[in-house]
């Protein structure tokens, strides 16, 4: 079967610090993979060289076998790749529904010159806009605050308005940057439960970085595990679970 994402041979320098080194993983249409590691492995700078925050020291990244590596965050998201970060990133004094609606700007605003004249055409597209930014805010259980203000949502609701601002753009690849922390545990049971769903009803890739193991091993088909920049484990999570080198990198760390 043909990956969805294919790395081969990453690496990423900074300095004297090579933070990524060798890693590889090829992920299939509609997986769930999750990479996981102690603190400092290199996870966030494996996502940052995905998703076009950084250009990799070398490597090969390709999306459905295109290369996408060092192009940028813009043109990566708009090839189909999109990412939530560790700390939640929303315009906090913009409503959760105007949060929705600036991540579909690209594709509402197709004339400047419609929007200065609030043609009906314009409008009809902005409607639409509306319609589907409700829907996502159901989906995610937070309609009820479509007018509040991203930055007083609940934790939790924000980062659920995060997932769906990026499930707007239709993504081919939902990268989830520690969707759990600051979650309770009934909040992760339900993130899980989301996850599948999203990629049940909606055929969308998902690669997460998590510390929660509780959830890691829930949800994910496939995870590799990091440690000092290097891949020093992959397979399922019975099979992570149980690799030598993952429980001594774990137990180390304590
Ligand atoms: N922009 C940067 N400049 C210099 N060093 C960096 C930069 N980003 C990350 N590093 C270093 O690279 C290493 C890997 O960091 P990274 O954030 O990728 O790890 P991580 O596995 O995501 O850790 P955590 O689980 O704590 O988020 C660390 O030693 C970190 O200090």
């Amino acid at each position: 079967m043909s990956h969805l994402l294919e790395v081969k041979d990453l690496s990423m320098r900074f300095g004297g610090l090579l933070a990524v080194d060798g890693v590889q993983l090829a992920i299939k249409p509609k997986e769930i993979f999750a990479i996981i590691g102690p603190n400092g492995a290199g996870k966030t700078t494996v996502f940052n060289c995905i998703s076009g925050f950084y250009k990799p020291t070398t490597g090969v990244i390709t999306l459905e076998g295109a290369s996408i590596a060092g192009l940028g965050s813009h043109s990566v998201a708009q090839r189909g790749v999109v990412r939530t970060f560790q700390n939640v990133r929303l315009f906090k004094s913009m409503t959760a529904l105007e949060n929705l609606l600036v991540a579909q700007h690209s594709r509402t605003s197709k004339s400047v010159l419609g929007g200065l004249f609030n043609t009906k055409g314009y409008r009809a597209s902005e409607r639409l806009a509306v319609e589907n930014a409700m829907k996502w805010l159901h989906f995610m259980g937070i309609a009820e605050f479509a007018n509040r203000e991203a930055g007083n949502l609940a934790y939790g609701h924000q980062r659920r308005l995060e997932i769906a601002r990026c499930m707007i753009t239709q993504p081919k690849l939902l990268m989830l940057d520690e969707p759990a922390a600051g979650l309770n545990p009934q909040e992760k049971v339900e993130l899980q439960h989301l996850i599948d769903r999203l990629r049940a009803e909606f055929d969308v890739t998902v690669l997460l970085i998590e510390h929660d193991m509780g959830l890691v091993m829930g949800v994910s088909e496939r995870i590799l595990c990091m440690e000092y920049g290097k891949p020093i484990a992959m397979g399922t999570p019975e099979e992570v679970r149980n690799n030598e080198r993952v429980i001594k990198a774990y137990l180390g760390e304590a």
